[in-house]
């Protein structure tokens, strides 16, 4: 039987629209709107890709967005400079700043910089060390949350399921074990050196895949009905000049095995922008002393 398709896409739009409402009240109560200031450096043009689309969403939801586009070859100096400047502003409750950044800047500097109230990537050690700990207050990194909120939207409960996370990234691979340890799954993470890794991933429940190599996962790794979450986005050649997207999970073959399973494009993707809205709307709040939004 062929897999349930997991809309990222419909599921992103709902928690969207709750954030809207909730930036509503927000604006009731404090007479402003909650701020995201992204920073992209250089002009990758993927990067710069997203950092659009993430600006078009948080105005879409109410929000004040304001982007700073700096040179490739800006010092790192200046970079900590300006992260210092609206870590101090009033008015910026999120700051986003795009990775990777280039070779001669520190981006683990850079996001250690970073208000640990205001990093809405989830990617500051403050807040990693929050989320391994089961605090309440973390804010957790966009992707691997919108991959959890899938599953629990898919699943219910996760308790006792076999996870298998392939990838051991920051800011997927880490946090999602994390998140899923606190679930109470059994959390296995994979990575390349794994050995034997189509006998791990059989014994898996779930499967997040997100290592970025193209198609890696093959149908005849997964167990049946199993649950798969594919993260990778990895552009691919589709001949005659042209190119596709597609995730780190062979998606023809898996659907033919697995449970449920993600798509690429409108699976991930959309979640990892609707959960830095709520990331933003949640720290916004907590800054204004505001009680946190219920259910987000
Ligand atoms: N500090 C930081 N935080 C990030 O969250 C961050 C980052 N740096 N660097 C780059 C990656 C990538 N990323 C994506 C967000 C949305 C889609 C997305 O919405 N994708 C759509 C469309 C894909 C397309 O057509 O290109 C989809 O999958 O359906 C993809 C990728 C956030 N990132």
């Amino acid at each position: 039987m062929a897999a349930r398709l997991i809309d990222g896409r419909a599921a992103a739009q709902e928690v969207r629209a709750r954030v809207a409402q909730e930036v509503e009240r927000f604006r009731a109560a404090t007479g402003r709107a909650p701020g995201l200031a992204t920073v992209l450096v250089g002009e990758d043009p993927a990067s710069a890709v997203y950092v659009r689309s993430k600006g078009k969403a948080t105005r879409e939801a109410g929000m004040e967005s304001v982007s700073h586009n700096l040179s490739a070859d800006i010092g790192e100096a200046e970079l900590l400079a300006l992260v210092d400047q609206l870590n101090r502003d009033p008015a910026i409750d999120g700051i986003l700043v795009q990775l990777p950044l280039p070779g001669h800047i520190d981006s683990a500097k850079v996001i250690a910089a970073i208000d640990p109230a205001k990093d809405v990537d989830g990617f500051h050690p403050i807040n990693a060390g929050k989320l391994a700990i089961g605090a309440a207050d973390a804010l957790v990194p966009c992707t691997p949350f919108g991959c959890l909120y899938l599953l629990k939207q898919e699943l219910g409960s996760l308790s006792g399921l076999d996870a298998v996370v392939i990838g051991r990234s920051n800011i997927v691979g880490k946090p999602m074990a994390m998140l899923l340890l606190g679930e109470s799954c059994t959390v296995t993470i994979a990575h390349s050196r794994t050995k034997d890794l189509p006998a791990v991933v059989r014994r898996a429940d779930i499967v997040v895949a997100a290592v970025g190599r193209p198609e890696m996962v093959k149908g005849d790794w997964l167990k049946s009905s199993a649950t798969v979450i594919d993260v990778g986005i990895n552009r691919v050649d589709a001949g005659e000049g042209k190119t596709r997207l597609v995730g780190d999970v062979a998606f023809d073959d898996a659907q033919k095995v697995a449970g449920a399973i993600t798509p690429v494009p409108g699976g991930v993707g959309p979640m990892t922008i609707a959960m830095l809205l709520r990331n933003t709307l949640v720290a916004a709040h907590r800054r204004e002393g505001l009680a946190e939004p219920a259910g987000l």
